[in-house]
């Protein structure tokens, strides 16, 4: 069976696409970010996703695009903040090592892009941003295989962390059997 070598969840702003693409490269894989998947399969952006068809429609789209993505992606998988809402994503997602990049406002709010391409931080970014973290944070922790504190880190540390897990948790399964 194929699978995904790590499944990356965290807020907007945590970094999820841009780890993604890095872990992927000092791994030697190819990244599969859901978000790009969405938007090359509808042939638009999220934001016209979420302004034309509204967010239920984009969260149908996501779902597709997370189940298929975790059968069928042998690298690395970036996933957007909301795809774990599902409760099928939440069930999709146990087994995997799930890596949890998480944030705070501080620092999700400096990083570039912040405020841009995100429908749901368009009015009140901040406030919105606040809000959405306190929910899924227990979602964020329960499906947690790994969590990583991505404040004041360089992403090349990040990815340094993540890949050294991935590497023990690698050896530990081929001495189990
Ligand atoms: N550890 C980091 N330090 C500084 N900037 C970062 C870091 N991680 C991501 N960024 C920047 O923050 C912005 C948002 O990152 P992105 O990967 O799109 O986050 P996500 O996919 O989790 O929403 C990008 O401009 C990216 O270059
Ligand atoms: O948190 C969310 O609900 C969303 C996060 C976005 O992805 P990033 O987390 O990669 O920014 C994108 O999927 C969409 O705008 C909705
Ligand atoms: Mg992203």
């Amino acid at each position: 069976m194929v699978r995904p070598v790590a499944v990356l969840t965290g807020p907007p702003g945590s970094g999820k696409s841009t780890v993604g693409v890095a872990l992927a490269e000092r791994l030697g894989l190819t990244v599969l970010d859901t978000d790009a998947l969405v938007e090359h399969r509808a042939g638009t952006s999220i934001t016209d996703i979420f302004v034309d068809q509204g967010e239920a429609s984009f969260r149908a789209l996501e779902k597709a695009a997370v189940a298929d993505a975790l059968a069928e992606h042998p690298g690395v998988v970036s996933l957007g903040g909301g795809a774990v809402l599902d409760p099928d994503t939440q069930e999709l997602l146990a087994g995997h090592r799930v890596v949890f990049l998480d944030v705070s406002l501080r620092y999700a709010a400096r990083r570039s892009g912040f405020d841009q391409g995100r429908p749901l931080l368009a009015l009140n970014p901040r406030g919105q941003w606040l809000q959405l973290m306190a929910d899924r944070r227990p979602i964020y922790e329960r499906l947690a295989w790994l969590r990583v504190n991505t404040d004041e880190r360089e992403v090349a540390d990040i990815v340094a962390e993540i890949a050294a897990a991935i590497e023990s948790d690698a050896n530990q399964r081929s001495q189990d059997g």
